[in-house]
């Protein structure tokens, strides 16, 4: 493995995209796409079991990383399951779960684990963007980025330039915390 090569073990084309992006092209970023079981729990828990996962399955070093989008309505639910909440109810849908509720605020976290080998406990670096669940706009690029749109913008994820969203988004302030570990381990 070169210094620079990071193995980054998704089957999500999208997220792939966006790490890249941030990333920028001083890290060689490679990809194995594995279906790789994902357990029940907290976003930690998630993100640990899966990176253990990755890492023994590629017998060295990897990262992985677990999204949730979390409604404070529902205190913090779908969180970590909004893959398939989002599969089945769609945009119009998860948008109508909180017709009950006044409170549309949300938050994304993305949750990126690091571990050094098979052996190794993964370490976590985890990133928050608040914002709140609207009626979808945008061009439905990717996931549920038409419904969220970030505090302090008018424009959701999906609406705005992916320049502006890979900069204040919940995966850039993850990454920016691994590539500040990475680099400590360089030094
Ligand atoms: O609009 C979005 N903007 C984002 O920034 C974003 N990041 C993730 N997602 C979606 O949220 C679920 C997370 O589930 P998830 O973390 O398990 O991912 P995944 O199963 O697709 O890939 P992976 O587990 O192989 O890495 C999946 O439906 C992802 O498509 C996003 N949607
Ligand atoms: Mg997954």
């Amino acid at each position: 493995m070169s210094s620079n090569e990071l193995v980054f073990v998704t089957g999500n084309k999208k997220k792939l995209e966006e790490v890249q992006a941030i990333l920028g092209p001083s890290i060689n970023l490679v990809n194995y796409k594995l279906d790789l079981t994902e357990i029940q729990g907290t976003a930690q828990e998630i993100s640990a079991d899966k990176c253990r996962r990755a890492s023994v399955e590629l017998n060295g070093p990897v990262i992985t990383e677990d999204t949730c989008l979390c409604f404070n309505a529902l205190e913090g639910l779908p969180g970590p399951y909004i893959k398939w909440f989002l599969d089945k109810l769609g945009h119009d849908g998860l948008y109508k779960i909180l017709a009950g509720f006044e409170d549309k605020s949300a938050y994304a976290i993305c949750t990126f684990a690091y571990s050094s080998g098979p052996d190794a406990e993964p370490i976590l670096f985890e990133g928050r963007t608040d914002g709140k669940i609207v009626p979808a706009r945008g061009p439905k690029n990717f996931g549920w980025d038409p419904i969220f749109q970030p505090d302090g913008f008018d424009q959701t994820y999906d609406e705005m330039p992916k320049s502006v969203k890979n900069t204040i988004s919940h995966r850039y302030k993850a990454l920016k915390k691994l590539k500040e570990f990475l680099a400590s381990q360089n030094t």
